[in-house]
């Protein structure tokens, strides 16, 4: 079992006090990398939910709004504890995700970023009048917080992803009720024990643990949940569409990726292969702007497969919390056996594995090698599904047209990359690109300055940026006449 002074209370957390479940049932919460059971949190009954909801009722001011350089102060203590904590919250984040304990700790820097952002441009979101007097008015624009809102967060970012949401809400004044992924609310525990220190308003804040599908049902339902803010699969995005649209709630989703990475053949082949290094094995290739599909331009296909396998076949898997690993685990058994399938099916339809294992050498456990298959076709798993791991497909283009048109042949439209030396070239690409995010020369995903978010079915709303600030607030124009 896992010791940590940040792990006292293993138990939610309901207007302001740790609250251990109603129900009595509990989960258990795995190390990825040894199989062990290192947990066992509460799985919260409807009841605890419905009081999380209305302890964020009670924190919710209207008529007497938490004053801006209040919300600030709350937003840079989370900061400064996040940054007091980050090597232990890196560690409990290392060993339920898997992820090499390196890049634990600098998921919870770029988890202080989000609320070191807010805080510096809350008072974007102040109110202000507009100069024209149609009608003999004076017109006040106000920024008012959306209300309780239900936060939902996926596993492969424990921590990087709540911080983009309560960052947001929290400078809106909005109360939230929260629930992590049931493979990673250890972290999510973690953080709430430093924010249990920071003197926040009771319910400002809760935490609920459990079944998706009672959480969920209970925050799709009530009146008094306007927002749900998730991350996640676009199957479960589209359920929260439909659930939701009764009450015609807003919703901000950040869903599933297909991203494609260009390389033209004027690229630099060895800047495009570091960053598809960087990019597709961060997480054990479990984020959702992770390439997907690797469209090489024919002239340059062989020369950068080789630089490609050159720098995969000199990687580390293994316990993320052993010092050179390069890639953990993958965070349980059915996203490695949807891996595995995706290789398979890729080698059975004419794939050609140049680094890696072949599927019946994989062994035991959950470590996946780092692998590369070339010669991949649209009529493959891999490159019609997200495969969420370490398998790097790769096809050939010969035209910018046509690999335009490849690059939107999915219904997703996340994160995009293209590597030219062509600034026009590029221009065009990227305008081409119907995705939210493309990459020129660089393979470097999303940051707290610049909104993020997903085009087609990979979502609705934005993070991060001045765009993501806005997404708990809603405008309330209140003119006024003479
Ligand atoms: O998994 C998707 C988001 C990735 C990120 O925040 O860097």
């Amino acid at each position: 079992m896992i010791e940590s002074p940040l792990l006292q209370n293993l138990t939610g957390y309901i207007g302001g006090r740790w609250t251990d479940s109603a129900g009595g049932s509990t989960f258990d919460v795995y190390n990825p990398a040894t199989g062990e059971v290192i947990a066992k949190v509460p799985s919260m009954p409807e009841q605890d939910i419905l009081d999380a909801v209305e302890a964020g009722k009670q924190a919710l001011r209207l008529t007497n709004p938490y004053p801006l350089e209040t919300r600030r102060k709350w937003l840079e203590d989370i900061r400064d504890a996040l940054k007091d904590n980050r090597e232990e919250i890196g560690r409990i984040l290392c060993m339920e995700h898997g992820k090499p304990w390196k890049e634990g700790q600098g998921e919870v820097d770029y988890a202080a970023g989000f609320f070191d952002y807010c805080a510096r441009h809350i008072q974007a979101l102040d109110a202000h009048t507009i100069p024209e007097k149609p009608k003999d008015c004076t017109w006040t624009v106000h920024y008012r917080p959306i209300g309780v809102t239900g936060l939902i967060v996926p596993w492969n970012f424990p921590i990087g992803m709540i911080a983009k949401k309560l960052s947001a809400a929290l400078a809106a004044g909005c109360p939230s009720v929260i629930k992590p992924a049931s493979e990673t609310p250890l972290t999510m525990i973690a953080f709430f024990s430093i924010m249990d220190k920071l003197g926040l308003p009771d319910g400002m804040v809760n935490l609920v643990m459990g079944k998706a599908s009672v959480i969920g049902k209970v925050l799709c339902e009530h009146k008094d949940v306007p927002m749900l803010s998730f991350t996640g699969s676009t199957e479960v995005g589209r359920k929260l569409i439909v659930d939701t649209a009764e009450q015609v709630k807003k919703l901000s989703l950040e869903l599933g990726g297909n991203a494609p990475y260009i390389v033209f053949d004027d690229a630099d082949l060895d800047a495009a292969a570091d960053n598809l290094i960087a990019n597709k094995f961060r997480g054990g290739g479990q984020t959702c702007v992770c390439a997907n599909r690797i469209f090489v331009h024919e002239k340059v296909a062989d020369a950068f497969g080789e630089k490609l396998a050159e720098r995969v076949n000199k990687m580390t898997v293994g316990d993320g919390m052993n010092d050179g690993v390069d890639i953990g685990p993958l965070v349980n058994k059915a996203g490695f056996d949807k891996v595995k399938r995706h290789l398979e099916d890729a080698l059975a339809k004419g794939g050609k594995l140049v680094a890696g294992k072949q599927p019946d050498e994989l062994g035991e456990g959950l470590f996946f090698p780092p692998t590369v298959v070339q010669g991949v076709d649209r009529n493959m798993a891999c490159y019609q599904e997200e495969t969420f791991g370490p398998l790097v497909p790769m096809a050939l283009f010969r035209t910018e047209e046509e690999v335009i048109e490849a690059g939107n042949d999915t219904e997703f439209g996340l994160a995009s990359y293209v590597f030219t030396a062509d600034a026009e070239r590029a221009q065009r690409v990227a305008a081409g690109l119907r995705f939210g995010h493309v990459g020129w020369n660089t393979g470097t995903g999303p940051t707290p300055e610049a909104p993020f978010g997903g085009m087609k079915a990979s979502g609705i709303g934005r993070e991060g940026g001045l765009e993501g600030l806005f997404e708990f607030v809603e405008a309330q124009t209140v003119p006024r006449g003479f």
